[in-house]
């Protein structure tokens, strides 16, 4: 940290005035105004009177620290004024010289002069030169070095005059309270000859223009910095550093007289107003009593110049006068400026610092504080803006800040590999875990189609020794999770049949089925066309069906929207808002458009709602269980394939309606006469008798009145509540239906009721009630959670059932339990809950065989 040693030479005066010098430009006006003669004249060397514009027989007089009357030479202005201050900065103090004045009084004449006749500026940086060439002959354990740096005000922007760019730079203080300028060029001097070289281009930077007061009117106020920095050679290697702030303002413009428009205008604008708080801070300064701000901040000037006025500077004002009347008030006003300014008292100090023992990076720190200019804009034509005293930076050479430096660097290096480190090995090990999953996938055969594939190729093995990966793919649905295939895994049955194979095989060379694959571009034998479980039926009935259901999209109510299959509150707003948007629906599949609806939940969508259209209620659980179920013929649930419920004539029926027909498993008492008309196609199989005729679908489909009828029955009607069944039907259709569009029951809708379900188990199981939404089955497993029926028994259905393999039963134990250790999800969470419901209906099985 830099001290501040108090200034004064030997401590004799430790405040500084602000020295004020006026000077008087000779009369410059043309002949005709010559004749009003000045309105202004010195009288000594420190006093001068004007002409009172109240009472011209009066005068106002002024006393100053110094006055040059207009035959004043520069030399003259230059030893009365400048030369006195300047020894100040050789010992590392500050000292600034700036010319104040209307426009046109001679500013600039007085700062930079002519070639013939030069002014402040150059003839203080010879002196400065004289100085630091006597003071190092003179004390030749000194080093000295000088630097200089060249700026302009411009419309309160701070440019780099001894750069090429236009950036506007920043004012910034240090905590010394020194006032710094990161990125101005820093130009290091060797000589006054070094100097010109390195001024002269610069001046010509500078924005002037001419007005009607001004040929070539200063439009920015411009401020030269001189740094002299004087270092001691021997311990304890002192080190002060003075500036010298040599300043030309610009001039306070009457723009009624100066004719100024644009941008000139603008320009004048920004030098008054920088002026005005120029002139508001020596107010404040003059002002007695503490907590008087002084409005440095209030402009770019005022903020360069706060060393110079109430700082640390010994400043020195040139107040520069125009004799002329025409300028009459912009001299009465400047003079009165200077004369308040003179009572502006600064305390000037040294500015000292050791560069032994501070370490070297704290020095390079505090040069680079005071030396903000080495980020050097691009495009500075200065090569070498380096401070000469400055020490190369060579980057920190303190062994403690190395060191630390190091640790640091190498934890975060050690941080960074770490990372990597981290990363590679959950990389590894996700790699690893991916490997494990595919392995387990291709155990379990849930992997893709080449996994499809040999798995039909290894059945046999695979069968006997995990039965869990004897479930039945899905045809077309490779790449689908296996989650509904996982669900109803442990209940396959061990003896596959040539459909179930045939599928396999169709499924090993098909892809994931897509709407497009579904209903528009098929590329597989099987997707031809519509489902599979679709050309079941007839072609204009579900045809119908489908424009029902687009007629239901476009014109239904909320309430009507709300009565499709799988459509609840919030999708039938849904796609009411898109039917205010869109308008109507050309063409089902256009419901993909609602919030939603994916491709798959369309397809399962239009599954239900053309069933339900057809009279046949889906369910969303397959019947598998049922024992009824056939071993040698099992079913198989996919895509493809639907499960569905349906009363005839008081005969609940239970069914699976899949690419090869329709698989109708029966189960309830009392099942109505068979109707002779049923074609070869369809067989009616007892359990008590396995090849009879049955009804085919249209038959089978009641009537309302049926249902009504059953009904009535199974809330105890006439007859009272029925008994336990007493027969149960195994109905396979393998061909399409016959006579369907007769009496039209097929494409009635049914009957959407919610059913309290009920039934009861005659050992164990207690009363258990359900309430289904819509109609729908989703909620239990097992067909008796499905049937509506109130005192359905499940139990009834068991006990007409034939006597159940128990050694089956023992291998779907087996495997559930199996299952509950799986790691592939949900094949363990299904075979937990398949476990516990094969072990309870096993019991019960037993237990009633
Ligand atoms: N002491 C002087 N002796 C001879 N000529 C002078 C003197 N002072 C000023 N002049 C002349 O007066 C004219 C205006 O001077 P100068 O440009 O320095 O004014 P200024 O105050 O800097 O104006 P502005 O603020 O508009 O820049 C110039 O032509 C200059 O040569």
């Amino acid at each position: 940290m830099a001290q501040r040693i108090p200034a004064g030479d030997g401590g004799a005066k430790r405040t500084s005035q602000v020295r004020v010098a006026v000077r008087l430009r000779p009369y410059m006006a043309r002949e005709d105004d010559k004749t009003e003669g000045p309105c202004v004249r010195g009288l000594d060397a420190q006093n001068l009177e004007i002409i009172n514009w109240r009472n011209a027989t009066e005068t106002v007089r002024y006393h100053f620290d110094a006055f040059h009357d207009e035959n004043t030479t520069q030399q003259g202005v230059f030893l009365a004024s400048v030369k006195p201050i300047l020894p100040h900065i050789l010992s590392g103090q500050n000292a600034s010289v700036f010319a104040y004045g209307p426009t046109g009084a001679g500013k600039t004449h007085t700062m930079l002069g002519t070639p013939e006749h030069p002014g402040m500026i150059p003839r203080a940086i010879r002196e400065v030169f004289n100085l630091v060439r006597l003071r190092g002959e003179e004390q030749e354990d000194w080093d000295y070095s000088v630097a200089m740096s060249y700026l302009e005000i411009y419309n309160e922007k701070v440019l780099d005059l001894l750069s090429t760019s236009p950036q506007d730079l920043p004012i910034r203080e240090d905590k010394d309270h020194n006032i710094l300028i990161p990125g101005l060029t820093q130009t290091p001097l060797t000589s006054f000859a070094n100097f010109d070289r390195h001024f002269i281009p610069a001046s010509l930077n500078r924005t002037t223009a001419s007005t009607k007061l001004n040929q070539r009117s200063s439009r920015s106020h411009a401020i030269l910095l001189i740094k002299v920095v004087r270092t001691q050679r021997c311990p304890p290697h002192r080190q002060q550093t003075g500036k010298l702030y040599l300043v030309d303002l610009a001039g306070s413009e009457d723009n009624r007289r100066t004719g100024n428009q644009g941008i000139r205008l603008k320009e004048s604008g920004a030098i008054n107003l920088s002026l005005f708080t120029l002139s508001k801070v020596v107010d404040s300064l003059n002002a007695t009593g503490a907590g008087v701000r002084v409005p440095y901040r209030d402009s770019k000037l005022t903020r360069l110049l706060q060393d110079s006025l109430g700082g640390s500077a010994h400043a020195v004002m040139i107040a520069n006068i125009a004799p002329e009347y025409a300028f009459y008030f912009d001299t009465f006003s400047a003079l009165n400026f200077a004369a308040k300014s003179k009572l502006v008292v600064n305390k000037p100090f040294v500015r000292e610092t050791l560069t032994v023992p501070v370490p070297r990076v704290k020095r390079a720190r505090e040069e680079k504080e005071a030396e903000p200019q080495k980020k050097k804009p691009k495009g500075s034509h200065k090569a070498n803006t380096a401070s000469p005293s400055a020490p190369p930076d060579s980057g920190p050479s303190d062994p403690s800040v190395l060191g630390r430096l190091i640790a640091l660097e190498k934890m975060m290096m050690g941080s960074q590999e770490m990372e990597r480190r981290t990363m590679k090995q959950s990389l590894k090990e996700l790699q690893e875990l991916k490997e494990r999953q595919k392995a387990l996938e291709s155990q379990a055969g849930v992997g893709g189609v080449s996994r499809e594939t040999s798995l039909s190729s290894q059945d046999s093995v695979f069968r006997n020794a995990l039965p869990l990966q004897q479930r039945k793919p899905v045809s077309g649905t490779a790449a689908k999770p296996k989650k509904q295939q996982a669900v109803v895994l442990p209940l396959q049955v061990s003896q596959p049949q040539p459909l179930q194979q045939n599928m396999v095989a169709k499924k090993s060379v098909c892809r994931k089925k897509t709407l497009s694959d579904v209903h528009e571009v098929p590329d597989c034998k099987e997707n031809m066309g519509p489902p599979d479980w679709e050309s079941h039926l007839d072609s204009s009935l579900v045809q119908r069906s489908r424009q029902k259901i687009l007629a239901v999209l476009n014109s239904g109510s909320l309430k009507d929207l709300k009565d499709l299959q799988q459509i609840g509150d919030k999708k039938a707003k849904l796609i009411l808002g898109w039917r205010e948007i869109h308008g109507h629906f050309t063409r089902l599949e256009d419901l993909i458009q609602i919030e939603g609806i994916t491709e798959k939940r369309f397809s399962s969508f239009m599954k239900a709602n053309l069933l339900s259209f057809l009279g046949i209620e889906p369910l969303q659980q397959k019947a598998e269980d049922h024992p009824s179920v056939s071993p040698s013929s099992p079913p198989v649930f996919g895509d493809d394939t639907v499960w569905f419920r349906r009363d005839v004539d008081g005969l609940a029926l239970y069914g699976l309606l899949g690419r090869d027909g329709l698989y109708c498993l029966g189960g309830r008492e009392q099942p109505p006469p068979l109707s002779p008309s049923l074609g070869s196609p369809l067989r009616q199989r007892h359990r008590a008798g396995p090849s009879s005729p049955g009804p085919s679908l249209t038959d089978a489909l009641p009537s309302a009145s049926a249902e009504e009828s059953f009904l009535e029955q199974a809330d105890g009607g006439p007859e009272g509540p029925r008994s336990a069944s007493t027969a149960e039907l195994v109905i396979v259709i393998n061909d399409k239906l016959e006579n369907r569009e007769a009496g039209s029951p097929v494409v009635s809708s049914p009957p959407r009721r919610q059913h309290s379900i009920s039934y009861s188990h005659p050992l164990h199981h207690p009363p258990h009630h359900a309430k289904t939404r819509k109609g729908s089955r989703a909620s239990s497993v097992g067909y008796t959670a499905f049937s509506p029926r109130p005192s359905l028994s499940r139990h009834s259905s068991i006990a007409v059932a034939p006597p159940i393999d128990r050694s089956k039963v023992k291998d779907y134990m087996l495997l559930s339990v199996l299952a509950c250790f799986c790691p592939v999800w949900p094949v363990n969470l299904v075979g937990f809950v398949f476990s516990i419901m094969v072990g309870g209906g096993g019991d019960d099985d037993l237990t009633s065989c």
